[in-house]
């Protein structure tokens, strides 16, 4: 259970950033395999704090930290720089162990795969979690040998900063550079971590200089050594003027002295901080612009004055903005300076919140629903379902992947496959959840708000409803300039209009229901076009034309193609122009402005003066097309419901009679017991209203499910009676 907990605690903030899978990959799973209980019970242990004694209240207070208060950090370096050991230490000093493992003795807490304890070096990533300070640190240490680079990648990826290790006798090794590279390409912030201190040889200059050539880096001392090699007895704090020494009869490292530098006591100590202090002050300032504001203005006349605090948040800033690195030193065998390691990496680098991902989107809370109650979780396992708030670009139908690279890689793997097969797989469907199927509207009618100011907060909540309801669509209309709303029904429409009024505080009038009909031609015709026109000193000229005819296959957009006689080179930069054009016109047919389908357009001859713009080219073949559809046969298409009414024997020749009425075909009747079942087909245009009728003719004893068949052709007269109720209504208007 603890370790499940802990599992959560790492997953949980990766769940914010959309990364569980990535986190789910570390070995830390591995730890719930019963094989290894000797891993975790060899060594004391000391419980979380808080997860002891089933207090759920702490329990949270652990599991759910605030999300700026929350380091996911990886240690790298090249092999043996020190980094198991210092993630000992770290796990030591935060209260996690209550023994120092030893690589040596091989049993740290990280290295726990046989081979890795066996040859004393780090194979697999291993994530650790800890408080220091009330920060939640997920850690994870990272192997340094170059044949386990994928590994550190693979980390790198999930992680929002790193501590890169350093061996102070020996500087940035191959391996250094190898990692430092991979962070750079995930944008990782830094910070360099000179260990080994006490090592014969040791070079905190030497160290440092390395970091300036060979990473190409600009350190930041923020510490500099009391002593080096044998001598080894402390470090000094820069931004604070503070010496940290520790305590030589502690043999855990626990216990320091943490004292100011004082003039009377150490004035030499003293100068050479100071010195250090305005060097790094004046670094910082070179690369903030704040900061350098701040320096210049307040304490432009004694830079030693500027309070550590603000040194400390633009350190953090320049840190997160890669321009430069902190560097401290220490040395973790001889378990000295790992406490202000710590503190460095909970104040410089940076909580998840702060990371510029290239998300899609970013889950703020995780909730699990009863009904219209919901419980917030910390984390959420693969299988479950759960709902989220706050996404801003996703909507109903979308899936979420862990990142844009992992979800293109996974595409390109299926279309590879795909390749392979030489046949057409669903395999990139399969990547992506089964979605939403989303009808057609069926039903439109105008919306308006109570005054022409609203009409901005109108807009706004039709886009967020548009983003949970797909089936909702919302245009413009073309003529009028109003808001038309398109729906699936009466019912739809009018739970949205009263939604917009409950949720978004909203009065809205809807205009009169009116029916989604499209149009079609059944013949084929031909015309031509020219656009001339000079606009400035540019003159725009474009001719084409064009033939429509009927699709051989049902297409709601239309089919373009292209004559051999049109110049490929001419249509390489303008075909996007002219493909807009045709869409364009076929949103509005010629007999009632309703949507085109089934139709195919072919180009047969297009001439466009160099300098034509796009718009003039789509303008012109957008009026040609029009020209043609208005000259072929054309034909109204209705939308065709089909209908299921359940009735009770007795009421069924009312039900019947009813349905002829309504330009209805019944196709079958079952019984069901005492009910008949009539099953058939009826235009849409003749059954609005049908609840209310139908509950009249069967004493409200009957039953139907209406939904969209297919779009039919009208009937000549049915259509002619259509379009004179249509003018009359255009007249009227
Ligand atoms: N003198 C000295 N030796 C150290 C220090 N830290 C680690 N070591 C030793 O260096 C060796 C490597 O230490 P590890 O902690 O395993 O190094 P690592 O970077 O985790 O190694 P890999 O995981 O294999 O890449 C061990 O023998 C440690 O005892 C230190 O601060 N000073």
């Amino acid at each position: 259970m603890l370790t499940s907990l802990r599992i959560f605690a790492v997953n949980r903030q990766k769940m914010s950033s959309l990364y569980i899978n990535n986190m789910c990959g570390c070995k830390i799973t591995t730890r719930l395999r019963p094989s290894k209980p000797d891993v975790l019970l060899g060594k004391h242990y000391s419980s979380l704090p808080g997860l002891i004694g089933n207090d759920i209240k702490s329990l949270h207070s652990i599991i759910n930290p605030p999300i700026a208060k929350i380091r996911n950090i990886g240690i790298m370096a090249h092999i043996d720089a020190g980094k198991t050991t210092t993630t000992e230490r770290i796990l030591y000093y935060s209260g996690y162990t209550r023994s120092l493992g030893d690589v040596d003795d091989g049993d740290t807490v990280t290295d726990f795969m046989a081979q890795e304890r066996e040859r004393g070096i780090t194979i697999q990533s291993a994530a650790v979690t800890f408080d220091w300070k009330g920060y939640r640190v997920n850690l994870i240490d990272t192997p340094g040998h170059v044949d386990f680079t994928l590994e550190v990648e693979r980390c790198l990826r999930v992680l929002d900063g790193a501590v890169a290790v350093l061996d102070a006798s020996a500087g940035v090794e191959a391996q250094t550079l190898t990692v430092w590279r991979q962070a750079d390409k995930h944008k990782i912030p830094r910070i360099c971590f000179l260990n080994k201190m006490d090592k014969t040889g040791a070079s905190f200059k030497y160290a440092v200089e390395s970091i300036r050539e060979k990473l190409k880096a600009k350190p930041l001392l923020l510490q500099l050594p009391i002593g080096e090699a044998k001598t080894f007895k402390g470090v000094i704090d820069i931004v604070n003027k503070e010496k940290l020494l520790w305590n030589s009869n502690s043999d855990d490292g626990k216990d320091f002295e943490r004292k100011p530098l004082l003039e009377k006591s150490d004035p030499e100590l003293l100068k050479e901080t100071v010195e250090a202090r305005i060097a790094l002050i004046e670094q910082v300032a070179d690369l903030d612009d704040e900061f350098a504001d701040l320096v210049l203005g307040k304490f432009s006349e004694n830079f030693d004055l500027l309070p550590a605090e603000k040194l400390q948040t633009a350190i953090h800033r320049v840190t997160l903005a890669l321009t430069a690195v902190p560097v401290l030193c220490g040395s973790a065998l001889k378990n000295k300076a790992i406490q202000p390691l710590l503190d460095a990496i909970t104040m410089y680098l940076p909580s998840p919140e702060e990371r510029n991902y290239d998300f899609l989107e970013k889950i703020s809370r995780l909730l699990l629903p009863f009904a219209d109650q919901h419980i917030e979780i910390p984390s959420l396992t693969a299988g479950n379902i759960a709902l989220t708030v706050g996404l801003k670009q996703t909507a109903t139908g979308d899936t979420l992947v862990s990142s844009k690279s992992s979800a293109l890689a996974a595409a390109q793997r299926a279309k590879r496959r795909e390749e392979k097969q030489q046949r057409q797989s669903c395999e990139v469907e399969r990547l992506l959840l089964a979605g939403v199927e989303i009808p057609e509207p069926v039903f439109f009618c105008t919306i308006e708000p109570s005054s022409w100011a609203k009409q901005p907060d109108l807009d706004h909540a039709l886009k967020c409803l548009q983003r949970e309801d797909p089936s909702l669509k919302v245009k413009l209309d073309p003529d009028s300039g109003q808001t038309v709303l398109c729906g699936m029904g009466e019912l739809h429409l009018e739970i949205i209009h009263d939604r917009i009024k409950r949720e978004y505080g909203l009065e809205t009038y809807l205009g009169p229901l009116q029916v989604a009909y499209r149009e079609t031609i059944m013949s084929s015709a031909r015309a031509t076009d020219t656009l001339d026109r000079t606009l400035g000193d540019k003159q725009h000229f474009v001719s084409v034309e064009l033939e429509a005819r009927p699709g051989e296959t049902p297409s709601v957009t239309p089919v373009i193609e292209y004559a051999k006689s049109v110049s490929r080179d001419l249509l390489k930069d303008s075909q996007e122009a002219v493909e807009n054009g045709v869409h364009n016109a076929c949103l509005q047919g010629p007999l009632l402005g309703s949507p085109i389908q089934d139709v195919t357009i072919t180009l047969h001859s297009l001439v466009i003066h160099p300098g034509t713009s796009a718009t003039m080219i789509s303008a012109c073949v957008s009026r040609c097309v029009q020209k043609v559809l208005k000259k072929a046969d054309k034909q109204i298409l209705e939308p065709l419901m089909h209908l299921e009414v359940t009735v009770p024997r007795d009421f069924l020749s009312p039900v019947l009679a009813d349905l002829a009425q309504r330009r209805g075909n019944v196709q079958e009747i079952q019984t069901r017991q005492y009910n008949r079942v009539v099953i058939g087909f009826v235009p849409l245009a003749e059954i609005m209203g049908y609840s209310t009728v139908l509950r009249t003719i069967t004493s409200g004893s009957a039953t139907f499910v209406l939904e969209l068949s297919t779009y039919r052709a009208m009937n000549p007269q049915d259509q002619n009676t259509l379009l004179s109720q249509k003018s009359g209504t255009m007249a009227r208007k």
